[in-house]
């Protein structure tokens, strides 16, 4: 019996529907001349295109196309590869498939699970992790910025970044497993002295990739912004304006908006998942109450929290209490994420926002470009789209753990005599934690847990 890992397997690689051609593609460990025999009809020369009618188990042509056959392990899931690639019809790819399946019954062979073909190509050492997982940010990617730079990690530049911090590491770890190993030896303190540079010099090293990946996964994952306030302020309004559409409904009513509605937008090829709420109060209708739950629900989840105040009423006594004791109510989430804004700037007169505070309107546009700017920083993006890799918060939490076991191999160092199997340990533990991101120490779940979010014949 074969492992699920050891099956011929077949799926239609590209997109089901009406594309100009279409390929059902076969991956094998077995030699696949039984299936190239009863579909093509003909040997088929490695890696060579050949024009041919794939015929069914009659002898009938189901479609002519194009027969490409990748002996392995020269192909991209390192195993052999058939490809057929036919005329693009969902009917005609799903006989083609089915043909497939039937002509290689003998073999074994079954549909493919999402992934699959991608997994083998990492199984077979032909991708590391990071960059399996590049192949499935490039397919989803819906900028051209998160494109180019799911391209660049498929390249390998996470995992070039990666390999360097790794040879470091296992440099080091050799310098201090040789002192263990050699006990009798009096620890020299030039040895030592090199140790602890050799540390710092990666940890320098290590902080340079962490923000890299961080900017990476940022352009991956995006940041999410809650619009909240009273009602009234232009929550609404500002929404439609950042998405450049009538998203949201927006009237003179005080409580128009219920429930929240939600938008991506693209700043610089950044995604920020923005948010518009129901306006903060208290109320008495039972529908806008909820409303309101789901804004407190919102705004605990916020990566930036755009507090929106209403720039006419400033000095109204009734308007300032509600907004201190929404202040109040915010307390619990962390000040750094909270931007204060002040809106219809349009019709403010001379009014004036507090120190710090953005003012804009969401009526004329006045304002928009600052709070773009403003959000960008916020969610910390610095980089220059040019050589920038994507990455995920995968990648960022690894790193995060791999740089502290690092430092907490520099405070053992830097003991009088340093405690050199705890030294060992604490840099066996951060390497471990790097190598999460290329996969060559990753839990079985994880690659299960990965792979399952590709698409069908990836
Ligand atoms: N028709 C087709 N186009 C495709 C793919 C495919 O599977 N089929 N790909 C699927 O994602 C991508 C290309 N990826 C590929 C990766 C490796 C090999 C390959 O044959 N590798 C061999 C030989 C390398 C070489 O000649 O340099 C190898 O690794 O040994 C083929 C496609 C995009 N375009
Ligand atoms: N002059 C001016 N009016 C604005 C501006 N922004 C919003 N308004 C007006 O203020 C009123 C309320 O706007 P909304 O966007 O619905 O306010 P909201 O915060 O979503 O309100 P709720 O959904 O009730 O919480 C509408 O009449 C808008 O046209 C602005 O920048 N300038
Ligand atoms: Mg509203």
């Amino acid at each position: 019996m074969l492992s699920r890992h050891q099956d011929p397997i077949a799926a239609i690689a590209t997109a089901p529907g009406r594309g100009a051609v279409g390929i059902v593609r076969i991956s094998a460990r077995q030699d696949l001349t039984p299936i190239v025999e009863a579909i093509c009809a003909r040997p088929l020369r490695p890696r060579e295109a050949t024009y041919l009618p794939f015929l069914d188990a009659q002898g009938g042509a189901i479609d002519q196309g194009l027969a490409l056959l990748f002996p392995a392990p020269h192909s991209y899931t390192g195993e052999h590869v058939l490809e057929l690639q036919a005329h693009g019809g969902p009917v005609v790819l799903q006989l083609l498939l089915a043909r497939c399946i039937e002509a290689g019954a003998a073999l074994g062979i079954r549909l493919a699970e999402p992934g699959e073909f991608t997994q083998r190509a990492f199984l077979n050492g032909k991708l590391d992790l990071a960059q399996a997982e590049a192949v499935s940010d490039l397919i989803d990617a819906s900028t051209e910025a998160a494109a180019r730079s799911a391209s660049r990690a498929l390249a390998g530049a996470l995992s070039h970044e990666v390999g360097e911090l790794r040879d470091a590491l296992i440099k080091l770890r050799m310098l201090v497993e040789a002192t263990l190993d050699f006990p009798e030896e009096e620890i020299d303190f030039l040895q030592q002295a090199d140790a602890l540079g050799r540390l710092q010099r990666l940890t320098a090293q290590l902080d340079g990739v962490l923000d890299r990946t961080r900017q990476g996964a940022l352009l991956r994952e995006g940041i999410k912004v809650v619009l909240a306030g009273q009602p009234n302020v232009g929550k609404s309004s500002l929404l439609n304006a950042l998405a450049g559409a009538e998203l949201a409904i927006v009237t003179p009513i005080p409580g128009t908006t219920r429930d929240k509605v939600s938008q991506t937008i693209q700043i610089e090829g950044v995604p920020l998942h923005v948010s518009d709420t129901a306006g903060l109060r208290e109320t008495d209708d039972v529908v806008e109450r909820i409303g309101v739950a789901r804004s407190w629900d919102a705004i605990a989840e916020a990566d930036v929290l755009l507090f929106l105040h209403d720039l006419t009423r400033i000095g109204e006594a009734g308007y300032e209490a509600e907004d201190r004791a929404i202040g109040e109510r915010l307390a619990a989430v962390p000040r750094e994420r909270i931007m204060q804004v002040f809106n219809k700037a349009d019709v403010a007169g001379a009014a004036q926002a507090p120190e710090g505070a953005l003012t804009l309107s969401a009526k004329s546009g006045q304002g928009l470009d600052q709070l773009r700017r403003r959000l960008l920083e916020q969610a910390g993006w610095h980089a220059t789209p040019e050589g920038l890799f994507i990455a995920r918060e995968r990648h960022v939490q690894a790193l995060r753990r791999t740089r502290e076991h690092l430092a907490m191999a520099g405070a053992v160092a830097r003991q009088e005599p340093p405690a050199l199997d705890l030294l060992a340990e604490e840099l066996r533990l951060s390497h471990d934690a790097l190598g999460e991101i290329t996969g060559t120490f990753s839990a079985d779940d994880l690659l299960g847990e990965i792979f399952s979010k590709f698409c069908i014949g990836k």
